[in-house]
């Protein structure tokens, strides 16, 4: 693609500092300004949560205030794990550092990501090598993507550095366990190499509207789902044009995905479609498709998570705020947009 190989500087939009600020304790997201602003947009629906006393409210007020002091040193403090982890943690499994082999994915994700590179690939031959969970509605398909013995390896890896002493980031505001993998230092190998070379072809064939054929960063984490631990998940939308939710293991029961529609449409969580994971498999989907996970049951659920992001799409509305973003530079990939337009993008094929 155009900027393939091309040093990019990424940015985030001024927006994370303010809106889509997680309040799990009464399950909502919040747009935050200050008190006066909290209470006028927020105040009813709040009360209808239980957030009834000013002691409740006081509370919440400190919590946003915090949160938005993390996230604006989250990129430095990322950053600085980062090198600390690169320096001084001894993997379980070092071959997982190694560049991504193909003995590592499945048959029949490569057979699919081979066959959607090939000049002539169309989305109907793709949809023969792919399970659709959802036709035309919600775009949701699923796919073999590691082999067993890949998630193996990989799960090993996570739960050594769980146990380490290394300093962890965490996924994001709704989930307190997992990992975020440029943290670890696996983006480079294995993340990257994956988006580059094997998302991207199946992307743009199954969603070219949504900047699936100008994939050029994202964000990938696992989150971990266990008894006493985090056990379920909010409904939300991903800061990503498309998402693949890979289930690694261990073995479990519940923690199902729910879809409901795209969170601009009015009746976004009406009829929700119940997606169960498949050990090995992953579910692909666009990021603005409302969803959550239902409680887990029983066992352990880990899940690698790669947030897309097609900085073509993005420069223009920023999915979080829904406006133009307003571009702060950041480290990494930040949160994918970018300054400059990739060059040759057909706006024909992005509207
Ligand atoms: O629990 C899951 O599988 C879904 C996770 C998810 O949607 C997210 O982290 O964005
Ligand atoms: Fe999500």
């Amino acid at each position: 693609m155009a900027t393939a190989g091309v040093p990019q500087r990424f940015c985030r939009c001024a927006c994370f500092c303010s809106e889509n600020l997680y309040v799990a304790r009464y399950g909502l997201h919040v747009r935050f300004r200050g008190e006066q602003q909290l209470r006028a947009d927020y105040g009813p629906i709040l009360r209808s949560r239980g957030c009834v006393t000013p002691k409740d409210f006081q509370q919440l007020l400190e919590e946003l205030e915090q949160e938005v002091e993390r996230r604006k040193r989250l990129g430095q403090e990322s950053a600085a794990r980062k090198a600390l982890i690169a320096s001084s943690y001894h993997p379980a499994r070092p071959e997982i550092y190694n560049s991504l082999q193909d003995v590592a994915l499945a048959p029949e994700f490569l057979a699919a990501a081979e066959y959607s590179a090939l000049p002539g690939a169309d989305l109907k031959g793709l949809l023969q090598r792919l399970e659709t969970v959802s036709a035309e509605e919600k775009r949701i398909y699923r796919l073999p993507v590691f082999t067993a013995p890949f998630c193996q390896a990989l799960l090993e890896e996570l739960e050594h550095f769980e146990q380490s002493d290394m300093p962890k980031g965490r996924p994001n505001t709704m989930n307190n366990y997992g990992v975020l993998l440029h943290e670890l230092g696996l983006d480079e190998p294995l993340v990257t190499p994956l988006r580059e070379r094997f998302l991207q072809p199946l992307m743009a064939l199954l969603y070219p509207d949504c900047g699936g054929g100008w994939l050029d960063s994202h964000r990938a984490f696992v989150v971990k789902y266990a008894p006493g631990q985090d056990r379920e998940l909010g409904c939300h939308y991903d800061n990503a044009e498309l998402t693949i939710n890979v289930s690694l293991g261990k073995a479990f029961t519940g923690g199902a995905l729910y879809f409901g529609g795209l969170f601009q449409a009015p009746s976004a969580l009406a009829n929700p479609l119940e997606v169960e994971h498949v050990v090995g498999q992953g579910v692909l989907h666009r990021g603005g498709q409302l969803h959550g996970a239902r409680p887990l049951g029983t066992g352990e659920r880990w899940n690698l998570i790669v947030w897309l992001r097609a900085s073509a799409v993005r420069n223009r509305l920023c999915p979080m705020c829904c406006r133009k973003p307003d571009l702060v530079d950041d480290v990494g990939f930040g949160d994918g947009f970018t300054r400059e337009e990739p060059t040759t993008v057909d706006v024909c094929v992005m509207t």
